[in-house]
């Protein structure tokens, strides 16, 4: 039997009565359902802090359980408390059709779960190795303890203990999920912002996860105690903290789903101390052309696509928009009383930026967030564009690592037709210098030897110098293949703009007009042409059975035969048969 095994249940901190949305009325969840016990000394929120007091006042889901959340209009946002997964996640990881079917009627899933295979191939000697002292924090799936090794070099070094009951793993997925987790945290571990495993173990009862212990608590603890809301210093602090280690994750190959202020921790009680990522306990390898479609994650912090089930990494920059949000104003940018009520908001309702305390706030730091919480993924900015955003550009010598996405970019550019790579090129010279400044970033990762151009060697190079083992699970040095063309030349920085920019993202600035209009002018004098529509077609990979003269009528300028400006703004997107299809 495990040490920690042993431990009263806690109350559960993730039913504050007052601050959160309940779920659908008398649907409680197991975890919900757990007894009082013991709380925990070391996070204030959990018991009741003056923070938490305040907010409990002010917050208006307190001061009256049956309004509507229309009736504050004026203020619709609580401030923010500890996030539940959403629903389905419970319901996957035990099995059962809703999360919250009445207590008793787990049986079946209990019984199916003796037929499963749980065991991991960890190495059984934790409780020969370690001493576990107190308990320092818990989610739904499990607790952490603090605990000290017994013996050898690091005796009497303290870590802490992630316990994973094996009791609660009733299911196959609830089983992979928890060695994905170790899986992913093994694999990724290093990163200054990231917690750093040192081992995992098991036994009959527990999955123990040994890491650094981590200090200074979680973010979501600090958020409370300076009463809601970070100045925009202290705030850009933190984002480039989690924007740094995000963005690592996405190259790798690897989406958090799971990101929020309860995931990340202070290193020690220090004002200015590191902050670290932690829980993989819902993440996944991602392939850099897959789109994942389980609805996973925490109900503020899900973001449109994946309730759409079609997502990939720009996911969890939605999470981290979220978390901006919160830090720069207190309140929460998606709220409702129902988990229904969360996720229509999050497809439907624009964040407010009207209200106190944003028009003091700069408008970097407002457009910062506006661009992380684009609703449409293919124009919200990378973790990596984040870190060079005007808002956080220049702040403490932060550098812009590289980015998955040009890899993506390339690839679209490298199957184009010669007369989209011309329109590209066209775009390309109408980009700003703040828009150039990250692409000339990411070309450096890229140019090692600095003579102006480069080669599938160095793009293999620069990957493989930041490569981890997730890297491997997560196929991206086979996308590479997907670059073959540059084996046999090399591109300079010019045709870099052109291959790694992204239309959608302009698309999605106030500017985008001027843009493509000055694009088009460009290209008007030097790349356009009279053209065929069967040529057009053939340009574009049309099948034979799209109606092409009746499709890209309007693409032609009638009164010289030459690509016109609609033609050439589609062209742009490299709009494919299937959408041309659509648009008939
Ligand atoms: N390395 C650590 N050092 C200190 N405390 C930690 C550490 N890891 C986890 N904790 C604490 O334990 C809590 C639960 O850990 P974790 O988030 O990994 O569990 P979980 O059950 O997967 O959570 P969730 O409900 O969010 O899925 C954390 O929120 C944090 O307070
Ligand atoms: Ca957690
Ligand atoms: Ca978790």
């Amino acid at each position: 039997m495990g040490i920690c095994a042993s431990k009263p249940p806690k109350q559960n901190p993730y039913a504050p009565e007052s601050l959160e949305p309940s779920a659908t009325p008398g649907a409680v969840s197991k975890d919900e359902a757990e007894g009082p016990g013991k709380r925990s000394p070391f996070f204030p929120f959990y018991s009741p802090s003056p923070a938490h007091y305040l907010f409990s006042k002010k917050s208006p889901a307190v001061r009256s359980a049956s309004s509507t959340p229309r009736r504050f209009f004026k203020r619709p946002f609580p401030p923010p408390s500890p996030a539940k997964h959403i629903k389905a996640v419970l319901a996957r990881r035990q099995g059962k059709k809703a999360a919250a079917i009445p207590e008793g009627e787990g049986e079946e899933e209990e019984a199916a779960a003796g037929g499963l295979d749980k065991s991991f191939g960890f190495s059984k000697q934790f409780t020969s190795k370690y001493e576990v002292g107190e308990e320092v924090g818990r989610g739904h799936f499990g607790y952490t303890c603090s605990a000290r090794f017994k013996k050898g070099e690091r005796k009497g070094q303290q870590v802490a203990v992630k316990v994973i009951p094996k009791a609660k793993m009733t299911t196959a997925i609830a089983i992979e999920d928890v060695r994905r987790e170790v899986k992913i945290l093994r694999a990724l571990t290093g990163h200054k912002n990231l917690v750093q495993f040192y081992d995992a173990f098991e036994d009959h009862d527990n999955v123990y996860i040994v890491m650094e212990l981590c200090e200074g608590g979680e973010l979501l603890d600090r958020i409370l105690s300076r009463g809601g809301k970070y100045s925009e210093d202290d705030a850009r602090a933190v984002m480039v903290q989690i924007l740094n280690v995000v963005s690592f994750f996405h190259l790798q190959g690897v989406v958090h789903r799971d990101l929020k202020p309860e995931n990340f921790l202070f290193t020690s009680k220090d004002e200015n101390s590191e902050l670290k990522a932690i829980d993989f306990g819902l993440s996944d390898f991602v392939k850099p052309d897959e789109r994942l479609n389980d609805i996973v994650g925490s109900a503020y912090y899900v973001s449109p696509e994946v309730l759409h089930r079609s997502y990939s990494t720009e996911a969890d920059v939605w999470s981290i928009g979220v978390i901006a949000y919160i830090l720069l104003c207190g309140s929460r940018p998606f709220w409702a009383r129902t988990e229904s009520g969360i996720f229509r908001a999050v497809l439907k309702a624009d964040p407010s930026f009207d209200e106190v305390p944003w028009p003091s706030l700069s408008s970097e730091a407002k457009d910062f967030v506006k661009c992380l919480l684009n609703k449409d993924p293919r124009k919200r900015i990378t973790a990596a564009q984040a870190l060079s955003h005007p808002w956080i550009r220049g702040y403490n010598g932060v550098k812009v690592p590289l980015d998955i996405l040009i890899f993506k970019l390339m690839k679209a550019y490298m199957r184009s037709s010669s007369l989209r790579k011309a329109a590209l090129r066209a775009l390309s010279k109408t980009l700003t210098v703040d828009e150039l400044l990250y692409l000339k970033e990411q070309f450096a990762h890229l140019e090692p030897n600095k003579n102006g151009t480069i080669t599938l060697e160095n793009i293999r190079t620069a990957l493989m110098k930041n490569a981890t083992d997730a890297m491997k699970e997560s196929r991206i040095p086979d996308f590479l293949a997907s670059l073959n063309a540059l084996q046999y030349r090399r591109m300079d920085f010019e045709e870099f703009c052109a291959a790694a920019l992204s239309v959608h993202q302009l698309e999605a600035l106030d500017r985008w007009e001027q843009h493509a209009r000055c694009a088009y002018e460009l290209f008007d004098k030097d790349g356009n042409r009279a053209i065929m529509i069967e040529e057009l077609a053939s340009e574009l990979g049309l099948g034979p059975s799209v109606p092409v003269h009746a499709v890209l009528h309007d693409w032609i300028r009638h009164t010289d035969g030459k690509l016109s400006f609609l033609g050439f703004v589609k062209l742009l997107h490299g709009v494919s048969s299937r959408a041309l299809a659509k648009a008939q």
